[in-house]
């Protein structure tokens, strides 16, 4: 195996910069520059399953446009497989699938099974092939009741996992996932994650995630990439971004009655009151018992439990501290 076997997808330097023309007045344009991407650097390796993440417009969409080859980078190299995405765009997209959560790549007209048998004349995917495929994919997501219903009929859920099989039928080495969670209700989340990492597990597929729902990276990346004004803000382990934002835990204690916030023991300090509950932060690198049993000697304390950071609240922290720096 190469080098370039094993880096799947590989980024260096890549830039996205877009020209915008904006109506000013009469007769008045102004034209500027967005740098949507602002040389990004990074690998994935075969058989990866990495979060993609960052607040809205920070460049997610544009770097997996540039991945599949609908738009062209601006500056930088950029492979996945070897190929270069926006000169051999066909070739590539034999390699990949593309999930977006927001629109369906199926026929909304048409039975769920008469998209697959596009796809599979589209791909030239081989029948036996096309055949043994479809059969796992129906077992796995749990279609077999639905493949004769058009797919403006289908639930939202249905339809995502509709979706996700139609993006593996010409077992794709690479997966993008834009959003695949999007609007779906826990069981389908569920279905959908559970799904994602045994495909992961079993098939070895590349996975890129983009997703707002953080327990999505939570349950299926290990590695996860941080974008924010189209740089690479962070790039590590999920646990590291815990670290690098210096989060804070939240220690949820019910009292007997109420009570006025209680004088907790610096660095805790009470942030919220509701009735005889109270919510205190600490620092997440230190230890709750301390704190719990100095706050059990001293109030009438009937229950508690401590939450761990919320990764959103974790990449908030880190944004201002680099605002600040
Ligand atoms: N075709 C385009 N022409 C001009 N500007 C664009 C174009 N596409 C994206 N942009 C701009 O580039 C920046 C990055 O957009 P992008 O869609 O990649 O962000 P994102 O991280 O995917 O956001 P979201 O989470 O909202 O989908 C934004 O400022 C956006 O307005």
């Amino acid at each position: 195996m190469t080098e370039t076997d094993r880096a799947f997808i590989e980024l260096d330097g890549v830039e996205k910069v877009f020209d915008v023309r904006k109506k000013t007045g009469f007769m008045k344009r102004e034209r500027r520059q967005v740098r949507a991407v602002d040389s990004i650097s990074f690998r994935v390796e075969r058989g990866e399953m990495v979060g993609y993440i960052g607040p809205n417009g920070a460049g997610k969409s544009t770097t997996i446009k540039m991945l599949t080859g609908i738009l062209t980078p601006s500056a930088g190299r950029l492979r996945v497989a070897g190929i270069d995405p926006s000169r051999e765009r066909t070739r590539l997209a034999h390699r990949i699938g593309v999930v977006f959560g927001q629109r369906t790549t199926l026929w909304w007209d048409l039975p769920l099974v008469d998209s697959y048998r596009l796809m599979h004349r589209m791909y030239r995917i081989p029948d036996a092939r096309y055949r043994e495929n479809l059969d796992r994919l129906v077992e796995l997501l749990d279609l077999a009741d639905l493949l004769d219903v058009p797919v403006r009929q289908l639930s939202l859920g249905q339809r995502m996992r509709g979706d996700i099989a139609a993006a593996l039928l010409h077992d794709p080495e690479v997966l993008y996932l834009d959003e695949p969670t999007i609007g779906l209700d826990v069981v389908s989340k569920s279905k959908v994650r559970e799904f994602l990492r045994e495909m992961n597990a079993e098939r070895g597929t590349t996975v890129l995630l983009t997703t707002h729902d953080l327990q999505d990276i939570e349950q299926l990346c290990k590695r996860v990439m941080v974008i924010d004004h189209g740089r690479m803000m962070y790039d590590g382990p999920l646990a590291g971004l815990h670290e690098a934002g210096e989060g804070e835990r939240t220690l949820v204690v019910d009292f007997e009655r109420e009570l006025p916030p209680i004088d907790a023991p610096a660095p805790a300090r009470v942030v919220r009151v509701d009735g005889p509950r109270q919510w205190l932060a600490f620092p997440a690198a230190e230890s709750a018992a301390p704190l719990v049993a100095r706050i059990a000697a001293e109030y009438p304390l009937v229950d508690l439990s401590v939450r761990e950071p919320d990764i959103e609240a974790v990449i908030a922290k880190m944004y201002e501290e680099r605002a600040t720096a």
